[in-house]
This record gives structure tokens, sequence and C-alpha cells, in this order.
């Protein structure tokens, strides 16, 4: 529990634990958050959908990330989510302790850094509640009791962000050309919350709230709020994803890459800090369930583009993804076909 960020940010000084190599540290550079990175208006559809679409597959392709409006998800939803999250993160110590867990395994659990604090070589900047979402009636039971109205605000929350995921995978496939329910059910069967919080940090050049990676599910409808920290990667280049009034942010995952037979991109991202502002996030992550077979969709393959990937479990891959430490590349190897 005194691993937590939290528990002792307030000390004034950046531990070398969290100083991150050379290589990867942000610097002093001031990234622009600019307009790169798509914004669409999902309003749009019911007036002009092929219009929709196309912007979603051109999003998906080539950034992997893109910002949605007019989503459908109230502005008071959005609202009560993140203070509800906010409120969790400013409670005291003891009102969490028994959430938090070192146990990569345990199913709703407070944390910091990355999935394993014990074996990384530095820490990230982060704290962090994770928990399942699906089967609502049986996980609540699992969520935090306090804030007193944490279950009804994530509950409604995780089923709206899930709503739009499937608004946002339907266009794909029919940009794609699959059959529109095609990630309906399994493929889209478990969805887990994750809420991060990023103190403000004493040295933000040199440390990162979560160093660059891919997502490795389906897709991930992401809440920022109003402080910036996200960044892509594109081009050799980090492009700063603005904070947008009501916006929701939507991360293509490796899962969709894979199915997709790299038609679709996954964005690599990394969060960075700052010195002044909290900054809390809460992502809704759509996953595939463990036990089912990924691999790209027969009608996106033919002998011309045959599959680039071999089918495996979402388990099997997800071990191996958390081994890899952020390399997508090295993380997807062992599912690629040698062509
Ligand atoms: O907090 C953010 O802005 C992004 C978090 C993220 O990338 C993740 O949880 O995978
Ligand atoms: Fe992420």
């Amino acid at each position: 529990m005194e691993r937590l960020v939290s528990s002792w940010c307030h000390d004034g000084a950046l531990p070398q634990s969290y100083i991150c190599p050379p290589e990867t540290r942000p610097g002093k550079l001031t990234i622009p958050s600019d307009d790169n990175i798509p914004v669409i208006n999902l309003g749009e559809a019911s007036i002009n959908r092929n219009n929709t679409i196309i912007n979603v597959l051109k999003a998906s392709q080539e950034f992997g990330c893109f910002q949605v409006v007019n989503h459908g998800v109230s502005e008071k939803l959005l609202n009560d989510t993140m203070n509800v999250v906010a409120e969790f993160f400013g409670m005291p110590m003891e009102d969490k302790a028994s959430l938090y867990s070192e146990d990569p395994n345990k199913v709703c659990r407070l944390y910091t850094s990355k999935t394993n604090y014990g074996t990384g070589k530095y820490h990230f900047w982060r704290d962090v509640l994770k928990h399942p979402c699906h089967q609502l009636e049986a996980c609540t039971k699992l969520w935090p009791r306090k804030p007193t109205r944490y279950r009804d605000v994530i509950g409604t929350f995780s089923v709206e962000a899930k709503k739009l995921g499937l608004t946002i995978l339907e266009l794909l496939c029919e940009g794609l050309g699959l059959e529109s329910r095609y990630f309906e059910d399994d493929l889209s069967g478990a969805l887990f919350l994750v809420a991060n919080h990023y103190p403000p940090c004493p040295d933000p050049s040199l440390t990162l709230g979560l160093p660059k990676h891919c997502d490795p599910n389906l897709i991930t409808i992401l809440l920022q709020g109003t402080v910036h920290g996200l960044q892509v990667f594109k081009d050799g280049q980090w492009i700063g994803v603005q904070p947008l009034p009501n916006a929701l942010v939507v991360n293509i995952g490796l899962q969709l890459r894979i199915v997709s037979n790299n038609k679709l991109k996954s964005s690599e991202h990394r969060v960075v800090t700052n010195s002044k502002t909290t900054r809390t996030t809460v992502g809704l992550f759509i996953s595939s369930c463990d036990d089912n077979i990924i691999e790209p969709a027969k009608s996106l393959t033919s002998a011309a583009e045959p599959p680039l990937y071999r089918p495996f479990r979402y388990r099997e891959f997800l071990s191996y993804y958390y081994s890899t430490m952020g390399d997508t590349e090295l993380a997807l190897q062992p599912f690629k076909v040698s062509i």
C-alpha cells in the first residue's frame, strides 16, 4: 500500500527508481497537442453513415486512435464517472487498503506502476484501479463500496461505453466488409475498467505515467478528462491527444489489428506526467473472452492476402503480451505466420 505513488509523492523528490532510461525519457520538449488526432462526430452517422464509416476507418488505418464527440454517452454520465473515480482516489488510504494487492490475479485490485511492480526495472508514476465489468451483477459485488455511488455510476458507464464500442466496431465492420455483428458475443465478451490516477510529479521530464505500449484488447474507450498526458507515436513522433470537452478517446487494440489482418493499426501510446495537476482517466477495455480463438477474419483473407497470424487463444496471447514489456512486435512474433 505504501508503494502507491499517491501515498508518498508529497515528499517532493523523484526517487531514482522512477527515472526512465534516457531513450524513453520524455525530456523537456513541449510536445504540441495539435489537431492531428482525428476527431469524429458520431452524431453524423444518422445523416451520412457512409461518411462516418470512411472517417472511422481512415483514422483506424492511419492512427489506430481517434476521438469521438456526439457519441451518445451523456455529459452527466461522463462527469459522474470522472468525479466518482477522482473521489475514490481522493479517499483516505484506510478506505482503499482492502483493495490494494500486488497479486496480478486478484479480480478487483488497486495497484501502482504497471501490472507487476516487483519485476519491473523501474516504476511508473501511476496508481490504478482495475476490475472486470462483464456479468455485471456478479462482479459489482467485488467493486469498491466507497464512494457509495461508485457501483451505480461505473456500472452505467461500463454499459454505455460498451454500447459505444460496439457501435464503432459495427462501423468498422461495414467499412472493412465484415458482417456488421462480427465482434458481438465472445469476441467482445470481456470488459475491464481501468481507472488511472497520475498525481502531480516533481520532474515530468524524467519519468512516465505509462511507457509506450499498444493495448492488447479489441478496442478501448477512454475518458481522459481535461488534463493533458496521453500521447500517440506516429511517424517517429509523439503527438499529444488534446483533451476536448465531452470527448472519448478510442484506441484500436492488438486483437483488432490481428482480426483485421493488419488492415487496422493499433496506436502506440504513452502517458506523460505534469507537475501541477492530478490527472485522472477512466478506460473501458473491451476484450475477447480468454478462451476464445483469435485469428484474422476469413473474409478479409484470400490467396492474394493470406492470414498474417495463426489462430490462438486470447489467454495465450495475453500472458505472452505481459511478458514483453510493451514491445509490440515482440509480443506479436509467436503468433505471426512466417511467409
Ligand atoms: O491514462 C491515459 O491517458 C491512457 C491510459 C492507457 O493507455 C492504458 O490504461 O492502457
Ligand atoms: Fe493504453
